[in-house]
């Protein structure tokens, strides 16, 4: 998957923006608060249909402007697409071969693109929230339904949550729609709970192997599911069911109390631990940061095995935060297959190899040059 044209029109502080990019590495440069992250932040727009950074589409129309645009020509093992989103403060239009979208989930995955930032190096370290963000936002590229399902989950759980705070202030312990809302709750939550522990499955085939090569065949990695409703090793989509029903009949008079849903995949989490021990408690930075990059790299490798076709990649400031194994082995791994988009404030630790075949632009107060 390659983006072969990108333009940005009225996007953060870039007033306009016309790039042909044929080639596979392009680098931004520039000092801080100069627009590099607003480039990658457009180029993850159009994968994933919202930002990486703000929930607020508006907050990405340039300030003066009443509305913005990203428009990119994309080509890959499938064909060539025409991606465009429109933003204005009424709210975003998405089109694809020039027929607008009306449900995410039927626009996301032309485009795939894993995005690696200095935050993703706590993924690990980070709270749980963190993580299961971290499986939304890469398994819903791989899976539509995933995304159907997740939104109406959360939905529900808004509902539900509201529900239970009217039954808890007017001291109710049953309801009749609370049991139509379980039963909803409990189908989406088998759901979203056999996607998400067959992606972690998946994925730690991936990451085992790379954590591997990059510590030297000195780690094994290991990644498990966590999930806030009981379950036992091997349990199928029938015992999650019961155990989920069990647990909520439990957990009903502390839910009513606390006006809040308790149990259920928001509150799931995932395990890294290498040789046995947990890196999330124990492992030192260089052991948490080496088991970020092989989730990233893993990433990169399902997005493949699950849509024959490779994400472009966009590495926000991250080559100065690695070190020199690290980023040698991230270059190594990505070369000649994965379109990249690399930011840094400098060229200073990036190897002369990468540099002579990057197109690299110089980003300055929202416009960028490219370098001859
Ligand atoms: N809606 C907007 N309209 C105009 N300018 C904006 C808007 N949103 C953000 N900016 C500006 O964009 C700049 C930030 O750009 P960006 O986040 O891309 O920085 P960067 O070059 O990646 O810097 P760093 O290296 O610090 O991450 C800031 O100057 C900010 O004021």
């Amino acid at each position: 998957m390659q983006v072969e044209e990108l333009e940005l029109s009225q996007f953060r502080n870039i007033d306009r923006l016309a790039l042909k990019c044929p080639e596979s590495l392009h680098l931004f440069v520039g000092q801080n608060a100069q627009g590099k992250t607003n480039i990658l932040e457009s180029l993850y727009l159009l994968a994933l249909g919202k930002s990486h950074r703000t929930r607020k589409d508006k907050e990405m129309i340039r300030w003066e402007a009443n509305a913005a645009q990203i428009k990119a020509r994309v080509s890959g093992e499938f064909g060539n697409h025409r991606l465009d989103i429109r933003l204005t403060p009424r709210g975003k239009k998405v089109v694809k071969n020039g027929l607008e979208q009306r449900r995410l989930s039927s626009y996301i995955g032309t485009l795939t693109a894993v995005l690696f930032a200095p935050e993703d190096l706590t993924i690990v370290k980070g709270s749980p929230q963190v993580r299961r963000r971290f499986i939304d936002m890469e398994l819903g590229q791989v899976s539509p339904s995933y995304i159907h399902d997740l939104t109406r989950y959360n939905q529900l759980l808004l509902q539900r949550n509201q529900l239970l705070k009217d039954m808890g202030s007017r001291r109710e312990r049953a309801n009749p729609l609370l049991e139509v809302m379980d039963e909803q709750m409990i189908g989406l939550s088998t759901s979203l709970w056999k996607k998400r522990v067959t992606f972690i499955h998946q994925l730690t085939k991936w990451a085992q192997d790379i954590h591997t090569a990059i510590t030297q065949g000195r780690e094994k990695l290991a990644i498990e599911y966590q999930s806030a409703v009981p379950t036992k090793e091997g349990i199928d989509e029938a015992g999650y069911r019961l155990s989920l029903e069990k647990e909520l009949n439990r957990l009903r008079d502390q839910e009513l109390r606390r006006g809040t849903t308790l149990t259920g995949p928001h509150r799931d989490d995932i395990r890294l631990s290498a040789n046995k021990v947990d890196i999330h408690t124990f492992g030192s930075q260089g052991q948490q940061r080496t088991a970020a990059l092989s989730l990233k790299l893993a990433e990169i490798e399902l997005i493949h095995q699950e849509t024959g076709t490779y994400p472009i990649l966009l590495l926000d400031d991250v080559l100065s935060e690695l070190d020199d194994s690290r980023k040698t082995h991230l270059l190594e791994a990505i070369r000649g297959k994965v379109q990249t988009f690399v930011t840094a404030t400098g060229l200073e630790g990036i190897d002369h190899e990468t540099c002579e075949r990057a197109r690299i632009y110089r980003v300055q107060h929202g416009s960028i040059t490219e370098q001859g």
